[in-house]
């Protein structure tokens, strides 16, 4: 119990569930493990080998008896060797050892509810609901007996991994997916088109796919080479290509074409499963999700699959749930039941061993109910339309919130103008860090100053004057970068303040546009999906400038303070003007204003934040958020008729941690649709990719 969280621990809901399984494990024997797997890793485990496989048809085995990859057994060997001993001391056959492999379920079942509250951070309560009590859960694994919930978890597992940016560990986890059960190979097409779909985890796919190969193929390879028995109970499996008498298989459903010609719609539907994940574009996770929990809801409902494969939904039941709130929880619900109830026709009830009871409600229903085909055909029925449902509604939802870039199918672009030394560089590298450092491409408009720093020209104009920077080339190669088309552009050197030769600059999943003109040319301006500006406190920026400039940029004093008074008549002709055209305007001011006096304070500048901003809704919850989640001090001013909403926000010690909880209960599914945990800066740098982040969520929502 030390590895279940406190929080679980004295959850009742959690306790209420555990004590349902518990009580399962010990009184129910489901009839799949009683026939096949308990036998099967009774008699292997009583002498043990490095080909279980073979040993178990040598001792008398039956196929199919475990048609799983060698993962799946080593998952439930430590489990059930304690219950053979157990068995071996009590005489009691191999009761303790189908126990045993019950409670290796149910750690399966704890380590998947851990995965799922590490996903879905913040709606640990909702997860406990909709997974930890969902009927299905409890109905395929211990009722029915399944053990899906091993490769459910690896799948899983695999999935937060590259949530949380680590691909190639996603790959190893997923390959050790593949060697617990072969059919999660159909998973990895739709993560590699994930990974293709954002510019920054290109580079990962090698990473991802070798990892995944590479341990897949070694734990695979050698057991099927030198095991004929595995060959032949992995070539048995009813659900895969090879379609045995009397089961399922995945090829079950398809059109006579005459001539004894089949269309099999499964590899059909696939394919055009894959088309349309591809043609999304860049995909969120919330749209991964959605994409794998519809292949697989269409899967099961094309084919009368094994109870077992129903567990690979949850998952993504669990995350449609999450994000599309009670009616999508009630058309989970229905359609679980429903399923339970189609399942419950035509699968065998457990035995119930301590009781002696004929189990199951069915028993009470007269005989010929039981067998009749009209029922079970209408039973099926209801499920496959229930099914379309919601594979329709959960494909909507995610397509919708797909565009929280904007479309999915562009960059998003966000600009940032202001004076130097406002802070434009800074807040462009957090939001680096927010969106992914592959994700993010910046164009600067310093690299179109047309003189460089010794040119004879700044004696005419000062770098704020429009007419001494190409800023038809700085649009021209925005709009280039926007429309994913690469750029050569060369760099501004403020160490030399000379060129450097032009580079070539590719676009991503999105685009920072930042200069002190970043809001000034009109064609630039409208395609900006939002535009910010820094108007930083005046005495600070000079503070910040003149630090920069003297320390960083090999400027004297003398220098940077006549520039500063040489550039205010062009700062307010040219670049304060912006001020109006900005969605949202941040202002850093000083929390000690003391501290400037002194040019060579060198210790921390407390600052605080003034925010002005156009599209403002839930202002009032922001500031509640910032001051119980962040200990901020926050004061709000509604929008007028002329003015903008305004929030004033001061405490430097703000928290990274905390600014992510107060994201995540603004923008639950956060992690989801930026496809990875934002990395947050401390303090008022924080707030401000807070508040950007805000404004692309606003943005979204009234696109939808
Ligand atoms: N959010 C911030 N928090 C703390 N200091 C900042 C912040 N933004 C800017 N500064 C300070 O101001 C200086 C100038 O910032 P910079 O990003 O280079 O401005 P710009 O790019 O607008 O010229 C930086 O060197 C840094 O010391
Ligand atoms: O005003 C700016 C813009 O840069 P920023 O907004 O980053 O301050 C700089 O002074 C010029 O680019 C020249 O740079 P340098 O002083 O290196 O010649």
């Amino acid at each position: 119990m030390a590895l279940i969280p406190l929080d679980l621990r004295t959850n009742r809901w959690f306790l209420l569930g555990l004590a349902i399984r518990v009580a399962a494990v010990v009184m129910l024997v489901p009839e799949v493990q009683a026939q096949w797997f308990t036998p099967f890793m009774a008699r292997t485990l009583a002498a043990p080998g490095l080909d279980p496989w073979t040993g178990f048809l040598h001792h008398g085995g039956q196929v199919p008896e475990f048609f799983y990859g060698p993962v799946m057994y080593l998952f439930h060997a430590p489990f059930t060797a304690l219950g053979l001993l157990a068995d071996r001391l009590a005489g009691s056959g191999t009761a303790f050892t189908g126990i045993a492999l019950g409670f290796s379920l149910l750690a399966a079942d704890l380590a998947l509810l851990l995965v799922l509250r590490r996903m879905h951070e913040g709606q640990e309560e909702r997860v406990l609901l909709f997974y930890w009590l969902s009927p299905l859960v409890l109905f395929i694994t211990y009722w029915h007996g399944d053990t899906d919930l091993v490769p459910t978890l690896l799948l899983a597992l695999s999935l937060l991994l590259l949530q949380r940016n680590a691909p190639r560990m996603a790959g190893v986890v997923l390959g050790l997916g593949i060697g617990a059960k072969v059919s999660i190979l159909a998973v990895v097409p739709f993560l590699l088109i994930f990974l293709w779909s954002h510019r920054r985890h290109r580079d990962t796919m090698p990473g991802f796919l070798l990892a995944c190969a590479g341990v897949a193929l070694l734990l695979l390879v050698p057991p099927l080479l030198f095991s004929p028995a595995l060959q032949q109970m992995l070539a048995s499996n009813p659900r895969l290509l090879v379609a045995n008498p009397g089961m399922a298989s995945i090829l079950d459903v398809d059109i006579m074409l005459g001539g004894g010609q089949k269309l099999y719609i499964m590899p059909i539907v696939y394919l055009l499963g894959l088309y349309g994940a591809w043609k999304v574009g860049r995909m969120s996770f919330g749209l991964l999700h959605t994409v794998l929990g519809v292949a697989y809801l269409v899967v099961l409902l094309l084919t009368p699959s094994a109870v077992g494969w129903y567990l690979w939904l949850i998952p993504f039941l669990v995350a449609f749930q999450l994000r599309a709130g009670p009616r999508a929880a009630g058309l989970v619900l229905v359609f679980t039941l429903v399923l339970i109830a189609a399942k419950t026709l035509i699968t065998a009830a457990p035995a119930v061993p301590l009781l002696g009871l004929p189990l199951g409600w069915l028993s009470l229903l007269p005989a010929d109910m039981m067998t009749s085909l009209r029922l079970n055909s209408l039973m099926a029925s209801v499920l496959m339309g229930l099914g379309i449902v919601l594979a329709l509604t959960m494909l909507r939802r995610g397509l919708d919130e797909n565009d929280f870039f904007g479309l999915s199918q562009r960059p998003l672009a966000i600009g940032i103008a202001g004076d130097s030394g406002t802070g434009k560089d800074t807040l462009a590298l957090a939001m680096a860090g927010l969106f992914g450092e592959g994700a993010v491409t910046g164009i600067s408009g310093d690299d179109y100053h047309l003189f460089e720093r010794r040119g004879k020209l700044w004696q005419a104009f000062t770098h704020l004057d429009p007419r001494a920077n190409d800023l038809e080339a700085f649009t021209r190669d925005a709009l280039s970068l926007l429309a994913w088309r690469p750029i050569m552009c060369r760099h501004y050197d403020h160490a030399t303040g000379l060129f450097t030769p032009p580079r070539r600059i590719q676009a991503s999943d999105v685009v920072m546009v930042t200069g002190l003109h970043a809001l000034y040319p009109p064609a630039l301006r409208e395609r900006l999906d939002v535009g910010l500006y820094l108007d930083m406190d005046e005495g600070l920026r000079r503070f910040f400038k003149i630090r920069r400039d003297v320390g960083q940029r090999g400027h004297s004093l003398e220098r940077v303070l006549a520039s500063i008074e040489r550039r205010m008549p062009d700062y307010e002709a040219f670049i304060r003007p912006q001020r109006d055209h900005a969605d949202v305007v941040l202002s850093l001011l000083p929390a000690d204003p003391v501290l400037l006096e002194d040019p060579d304070h060198a210790g921390p500048m407390p600052l605080k934040l003034r925010v002005r901003m156009r599209r403002a809704t839930s202002l009032d919850r922001l500031a509640r958020l910032l001051i119980a989640l962040c200990g901020a001090q926050v004061d709000v001013t509604q929008a007028g008729a002329n003015t903008m909403a305004e929030l004033v926000i001061d405490g430097s010690d703000v928290k990274p941690e905390d600014i992510h909880f107060t994201a995540l209960q603004l923008v639950p599914h956060l992690e989801e649709l930026l496809a990875r945990r934002p990395a947050w800066q401390p303090g008022m740098t924080g707030i401000m990719q807070l508040i950007v982040l805000l404004q692309l969520a606003e943005l979204t929502s009234k696109r939808r």
